[in-house]
């Protein structure tokens, strides 16, 4: 393996959108890894769903050589997320670097990931190497946006480099700062071995792949190792480096290098991101920091639909959770849906993702219920003490006499947005219980807004509403600050006269009417007619506060298509069966999975 010396281990990152992927797609072309003529777009963005949606969702590895000044230099580097979601694998990928790409686009300028990104790679003290992207297009600015890097995040303008990576402008000069300007990686081979396991993924034929990071030691083929946090041991059957794709090579790897691994792991919780692997025979004193468990801030259930069985939605998620360990999974038995899971995410995007995934990669067919937030909820025990507990359903809430106090999570928003919407921005803030913190100019006629918002009022449509005031400007980065007390209730929804605990939500009273109106018109325009009429009701504390009705419908329900139209029937039969391979039976009322996330409406 090359000598650190001549090693460099850095990450990209940017806010989304700014050019990560393609970026990396083009180094790898200077490089010569790729040819253009075969290139794949977004080679790194490997995963189809990524592809499609044109984000990131993993980081993903690459090993690449280049020439620089007659020597060649090897340059590990990790693809990472834009979206606030994706935060924590960010901070994974940063652990394993000594340096940081941070792209910005010269369109668009400094966003709210910008800084965020920026945040977190000097706190993890990595070199910075600014780049400004884009400058192919004609309203890129790139020397204004050299000037608010410098500015806003405090780096030297004049160390930007200035590329385009759709026309490789500036590409070989980038590839030739990485090796100046970012530090060797440090480390020392003698020592035992202390590798740092960044992420993992599950192969049906080798078991868990381990991607990782050398930081002492050394480690060979056939090595026995152990897993520090898991205390178990396996023999390494190959070790190689991504080319992008895996690579098997027979030499050591030593202090710096970065590659993955495969022991015949079949036991997915023997793998943990951010354990450090050893040597079983001469084992390091300690395990590295690793990494702080990120905390799930959405949660719903996911159950079964169609002809999936519990057992097959059970191995699924196991499995895609080696490869994402960022959220969680317990069974849960809800007496109109059955068994399932409750899931916890770190945000909508992230949920929507895992959903997908499971579908594609696992095969399987799923309903998934609303998303709420955790709730903290004071109580009072036996003997009148309190006692303070989470939880992360509604349906959890205890008895509301034992109830002294629900408090809700708090998010610190930094909202990046043009001048000309501060006002409609600020009054979205409000009407979202937000409690104003702070103004900042920034430059080019764009400020910085900070807000405390209850997490619950903005995982819904916030974003939605941000981008559409701003045209498509307005960005937004958060983080979970704490629990704060409010008026807040819970909201059950009846549905023919049974309550659907997956329906029901915690609300600010004041807002409880609204919505419960809302949902309730929502609900029936996705419910299906059915032979009887259907009553929906919204009810506080047994206390109807909503309520509308399905009306009943004849037998034929291709009547409505008055005989003619062939073609017209057959796509409504058809519709009906699609749909109803996601459905829920509550009682005799089949609900469609559509109708579970009519809550994501709020109607503000
Ligand atoms: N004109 C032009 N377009 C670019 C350039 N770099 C990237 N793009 C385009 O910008 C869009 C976003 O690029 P990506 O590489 O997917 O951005 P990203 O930062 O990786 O996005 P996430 O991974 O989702 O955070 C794509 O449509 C690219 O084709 C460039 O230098 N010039």
């Amino acid at each position: 393996m090359s000598t650190p010396t001549h090693i460099r281990n850095f990450c990209i990152i940017a806010h989304i959108d700014h050019g990560k992927s393609t970026l990396a797609d083009r180094m790898l072309q200077g490089t010569g890894v790729m040819h253009e003529r075969n290139a794949r777009e977004q080679t790194l963005d490997n995963m189809d769903l990524e592809r499609e949606r044109g984000i990131t969702i993993k980081a993903s590895a690459v090993s690449v050589e280049h020439e620089y000044k007659g020597e060649t230099y090897e340059l590990n580097f990790i693809d990472t997320p834009g979206h606030v979601d994706f935060h924590y694998e960010v901070s994974r990928a940063l652990a394993a670097c000594e340096g940081a790409v941070l792209v910005v686009d010269a369109t668009q300028g400094v966003e709210a990931q910008t800084v965020a990104n920026l945040y977190k790679a000097v706190d993890a003290n990595l070199e910075l190497i600014p780049v400004i992207n884009k400058i192919d297009l004609p309203s890129a600015q790139p020397e204004e946006r050299a000037m608010q890097v410098e500015e806003v995040l405090g780096l030297d303008a004049a160390d930007c480099i200035m590329t385009s990576a759709k026309t490789g402008v500036g590409v070989a000069e980038l590839l030739d700062a990485i090796c100046a300007r970012f530090p060797e990686p440090q480390g020392n081979p003698d020592a035992p071995l202390q590798a740092l396991i960044f992420d993992a993924i599950y192969d049906d034929y080798r078991g868990v792949v381990v991607y990782f990071r050398m930081m002492n030691g050394r480690m060979k083929k056939g090595d026995r190792i152990l897993m520090m946090g898991a205390q178990r041991t396996y023999q390494v059957t190959e070790l190689g480096k991504f080319r992008p794709e895996m690579t098997p090579t027979t030499e050591a790897f030593e202090a710096g290098d970065v590659g993955y691994m495969v022991a015949a792991i079949k036991t997915l919780e023997d793998v943990n991101i951010g354990d450090t692997i050893t040597l079983d025979t001469a084992r390091c004193d300690e395990p590295l920091p690793g990494y702080e468990e990120p905390a799930p801030m959405v949660y719903c259930d996911f159950y079964p639909s169609g002809d999936t069985q519990f057992d097959e939605l059970r191995d699924a998620i196991a499995r895609l959770h080696v490869n994402d360990a960022s959220y969680t999974y317990e069974p849960t038995n809800s007496e109109a849906l059955g068994s399932g899971f409750r899931c916890g995410f770190l945000g909508m995007l992230h949920m929507d993702i895992i959903q997908e995934r499971l579908e594609r990669e696992g095969n399987v067919s799923i309903v998934q219920t609303a998303p709420t937030v955790t709730y903290e909820i004071k109580i009072v025990g036996k003997g009148g003490d309190t006692e303070v507990i989470q939880i992360t359903n509604p349906a959890e809430l205890p008895d509301m006499s034992k109830v002294k106090d629900i408090r809700e999570p708090i998010v610190a928003a930094e909202i990046i947005t043009p001048t000309s919407s501060i006002g409609d921005i600020m009054k979205l803030c409000e009407q979202r219980r937000g409690v104003y913190k702070s103004q900042k100019f920034l430059a080019d006629d764009r400020q910085i807004l900070e807000y405390d918002l209850p997490l619950a009022e903005i995982i819904y449509d916030f974003f939605d509403k941000l981008k559409s005031i701003t045209s498509g400007y307005g960005t937004m980065d958060y983080h979970v600050t704490g629990f704060n007390s409010d008026n807040l209730v819970k909201m059950d929804v009846l549905v023919n006269g049974n309550p659907v605990e997956a329906l029901s939500l915690i609300v600010h009273r004041s807002k409880a009417e609204f919505r419960g109106r809302h949902l309730l018109k929502r609900l029936k325009e996705q419910i299906d007619r059915h032979l009887f009429e259907i009553p929906l009701q919204a009810a506080i504390g047994g206390k109807i506060i909503a309520r509308e009705t399905i009306k009943s419908v004849g037998k034929n329900v291709t009547a409505k298509c008055y005989g003619g139209d062939v073609s017209r029937k057959r796509k409504l039969l058809e519709k009906q069966k699609k749909g109803k391979e996601r459905m829920k039976k509550v009682g005799s009322v089949d609900i469609p999975q559509e109708a579970f996330m009519s809550v994501l409406d709020t109607g503000e």
